[in-house]
């Protein structure tokens, strides 16, 4: 028996941790094990993804699509040697990650016996697409996939949304808009075969060297007025930034702080954490890590 992967890509907060709890949400009592990518060192999705799930395995410091590639494989052989093993893989990429080398990864012959990459799901966010429609990672991401998932289209005007899923589906994938259609949960959750992937060249990853991380953790509380002034004074060169936050001011409560471009929220975490852990994310060519660190210190001193 064979069991279905589900390759989950897009760009740097897209939505793609979103769409898998939206499935996992939808999965009734199937058994599903989700393969996490974070591409820092400390893998905060693999916290955010549903409880629901049956396994999440966190794949961290690197990305799946180059440094990673046997890491990925590895995981996914250990999920298949256990005695209930899962009925559906997902992996979420990280959002740096080219596709290309993930799908090579997994058509390894000997895997393909055990494990079958049935869907490539590249997320794509609405509110992004005018900042994004020319990058090159992104267009990588968007052509390497057999399905498109639109996100954050809820404050869009249904025509707006509809010229949008139009212009994505010009190369003729199919184009999903979760505010607008009910989850389609046997596409992705059921027993068939879907419409296949993209098999692509060898080529090397297109990310590579391109972003800058900065990783931060401590185990104090900062302050919230503290981090707001870092945040404000970075804004202009962060690209994703995520965290789960314990604040001076508000004792007993974690917070996790989600910010995607100058998008920022911050949402009680009802989670046990101790400190801080966050990761935050930019064009190597602009933010200087080294400067965000020594703020983020100062707020810790
Ligand atoms: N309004 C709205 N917000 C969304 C939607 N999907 C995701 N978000 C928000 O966008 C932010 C990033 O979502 P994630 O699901 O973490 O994105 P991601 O692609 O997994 O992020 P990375 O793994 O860091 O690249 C979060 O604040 C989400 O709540 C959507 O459809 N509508």
């Amino acid at each position: 028996m064979t069991t279905p992967v589900l390759l989950v890509t897009g760009f740097l907060g897209a939505g793609k941790t979103s769409f898998v709890n939206a499935m996992l949400a939808q999965s009734g009592r199937r058994r599903i094990a989700a393969i996490v990518n974070d591409f820092g060192s400390i893998n905060i999705d693999e916290e955010l993804i549903d409880t629901r799930t049956d396994t999440v395995v966190g794949l961290a410091n690197g990305c799946v699509c180059c440094t990673l590639q046997g890491d990925l494989l590895r995981t996914i052989k250990l999920l298949l040697a256990r005695d209930l093993t899962p009925e559906h893989i997902v992996i979420e990429a990280s959002g740096v990650a080219d596709p290309a080398g993930i799908l090579q990864a997994l058509q390894d012959p000997v895997l393909w016996k055990s494990a079958r990459l049935d869907g490539v799901v590249c997320v794509v966010d609405a509110l992004d697409y005018p900042t994004r429609r020319s990058d090159e990672l992104w267009r990588a991401q968007l052509a390497g996939a057999n399905f498109i998932v639109l996100s954050k289209t809820g404050d869009l005007e249904d025509r707006k949304a509809a010229e949008l899923a139009a212009a994505l589906s010009k190369a003729g994938t199919p184009v999903i808009d979760l505010s607008r259609e009910p989850f389609p949960t046997e596409l992705f959750l059921g027993t068939g075969p879907t419409s296949g992937f993209r098999s692509t060249e060898a080529t090397p990853p297109i990310h590579a060297g391109r972003f800058a991380k900065v990783e931060w953790q401590t185990e104090k509380t900062i302050t919230l007025a503290g981090l707001q002034a870092v945040i404000s004074e970075f804004a202009p060169v962060l690209m994703r930034a995520k965290g789960l936050l314990s604040f001076t001011e508000r004792p007993g409560q974690s917070f996790l702080l989600q910010m995607v471009g100058r998008r920022v929220t911050l949402e009680p975490w009802d989670r046990a954490l101790t400190g801080c852990r966050l990761v935050l994310i930019g064009e190597r060519n602009e933010l200087a890590p080294s400067e965000l660190e020594a703020r983020l210190d100062a707020l810790a001193g």
